[in-house]
């Protein structure tokens, strides 16, 4: 059976700040249905036996950076993934990032990590690595040819912090990239892939590439876009447990309580015509927060909507939209913290999501709101133009409102085409409906990447990797632990 190692910081629903923690802690089950033996990899950190039971003893102890550090093998609660935490005391506190020490932190991290896979029993055939915290990964394992690397790219704009300081840390020279981790792994993994068709062929253009188009472009051979799935499981407004009123595409009258009650919770006016719009989101210039800080006064001031923020982040954004948030009572509520529970109650509360990235390489939340019934309005970038299509009432197509140009009176011109579109309630339901049956599933993406793990092993494409024996054995015997769906650490 082929192994594979996940390494990364993030894994919902034990640690999530953003979209990279839902893919890492969704693909993984969805790999090991279709027979792999895939396993993560991730820091130990101080919140985490809140959440789950962590063995007491190490399963290993390693060296790296004349630091000692321990392996902890547990399971992903809900699911039955293995999963190995790298203890070390800079993880001790309960934070997933930022502080002085991330970047020497996080390169401790993957050493260990490189450390773990050269040195213990089990030995993976593919070291799937995420974003800059890992991206070193790639450039030490060509000493090892038996392990392949893949390199995903959640997010291009985040290449570590004080570079200059990671070239002293990770003892690799310019041309092996060692002050840009992410740069790094795009030159030496061998098969490079980001979380949707369009954004990898953006991120080949100067105004996508972060700097990084030049190599981006030369290396684009062994680029793959794959968009994103979410978890339908822990996502499903059928069972979901925190929110009012559960309802599925075929009950979707049974949705508007949720609406009521979000209003009452969050201390907006109760007004069950009002268009409610919400943002779940963390609140930093990708996301559009300049479009929305702009328009949102003079749409709410012109209509009779209302909107629910949901998010935490630049304290500049956090600070326009409290201040907005006071001009209109009980018309705009802003919750500036990172609540999983609450989230779900926007995406089955409001009736539009709004999502004017400045750039996009998937997103998780537009395909959430979409399960919920909530309809999407966003910029047509990167993923986005993957997952949601404009609303044609006509011949009834179409699954949210688009905008193409960054600029403010598109993102207020979408908006009011859809608040108009609102007034038709069973135009608008049967939108709802078709948001809600597009298939988001993580099956459909895996199988592009069970394709990458194929090509990158040199196994035939059209032939199942698995034999017979390894079907009867999918995967090794482990204990699933219960869900703990309690929120992660907030940023
Ligand atoms: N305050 C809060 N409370 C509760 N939940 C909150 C929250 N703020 C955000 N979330 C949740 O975090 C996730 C956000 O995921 P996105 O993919 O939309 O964006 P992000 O930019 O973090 O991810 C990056 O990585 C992912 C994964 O590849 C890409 O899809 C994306 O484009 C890229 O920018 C969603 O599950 C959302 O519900």
């Amino acid at each position: 059976m082929v192994r594979i190692l996940f390494v990364a910081a993030e894994a919902a629903p034990l640690a999530k700040v953003g979209g990279m923690g839902d893919v890492v802690g969704a693909l993984p089950k969805v790999l090991r249905k279709l027979g792999y033996d895939v396993r993560i990899f991730m820091p130990y950190y101080g919140f985490l036996p809140d959440k789950m039971e962590v063995p007491d003893k190490p399963v290993w102890v390693g060296n790296a950076m004349f630091q000692t550090f321990q392996v902890f093998q547990a399971v992903l609660p809900g699911t039955d993934v293995p999963l190995y935490l790298f203890g070390h005391p800079s993880f001790s506190q309960r934070r997933v990032y930022y502080g002085e020490d991330e970047d020497w932190r996080f390169t401790l991290f993957a050493n260990g990590a490189a450390e773990f896979v050269w040195n213990y029993e089990w030995k993976p055939d593919i070291l799937h690595c995420h974003d800059w915290h890992t991206g070193m990964l790639p450039v030490w394992m060509h000493q090892s040819p038996d392990i392949s690397t893949i390199y995903t790219i959640h997010n291009l704009a985040y290449q570590g912090p004080w570079r200059w300081r990671l070239e002293q840390m990770t003892w690799c020279p310019w041309y092996m990239q060692g002050h840009n981790t992410m740069a790094a792994a795009v030159q030496f993994a061998d098969l490079v892939n980001t979380v949707s068709p369009t954004y990898a062929e953006q991120i080949k253009t100067p105004a996508y590439g972060e700097t990084l188009e030049g190599l981006l472009s030369f290396i684009s051979g062994k680029m793959r876009g794959i968009v994103n799935g979410i978890d339908t499981e822990r996502y499903n407004p059928e069972k979901d447990r925190y929110i009012m009123e559960p309802f599925g595409v075929d009950t979707i009258e049974r949705r508007a309580p949720n609406k009521i009650a979000l209003q009452e919770e969050v201390g907006l006016e109760i007004n069950r015509g009002a268009f409610l719009m919400g943002i779940v989101s963390r609140l930093v210039e990708q996301k559009g927060l300049d479009l929305i800080v702009q328009m949102l006064p003079q749409f709410l001031g012109f209509t009779n909507s209302q909107l629910i923020v949901l998010g935490t982040g630049d304290r500049y954004y956090e600070t326009q939209l409290w201040e907005m948030a006071g001009r209109f009572p009980g018309r705009m509520s802003v919750q500036l913290l990172y609540n999983d529970a609450l989230s779900r109650r926007v995406y089955a509360g409001c009736d539009a999501f709004l999502m004017p990235s400045r750039f996009e390489p998937c997103g998780i939340s537009q395909m959430m709101a979409m399960r919920y019934g909530c309809v999407p309005i966003v910029r047509q970038t990167g993923g986005l133009v993957d997952t949601v299509s404009h609303n044609n009432p006509a011949t009834d197509s179409g699954t949210g409102y688009c905008f193409d140009r960054y600029e403010p009176l598109d993102f207020y011109t979408a908006m009011v085409r859809a608040s108009e579109a609102y007034r038709f309630p069973d135009k608008w339901q049967r939108l709802q409906q078709r948001g809600m049956r597009q298939n988001f599933s993580w099956e459909k993406s895996a199988v592009e990447y069970v394709r990458m793990y194929k090509e990158v092993l040199g196994l035939p494409l059209d032939e199942p990797v698995v034999t017979a024996a390894d079907e009867l054995a999918v995967a090794p015997p482990v204990a699933t632990q219960p869900s703990t769906d309690k929120p992660a650490a907030t940023k």
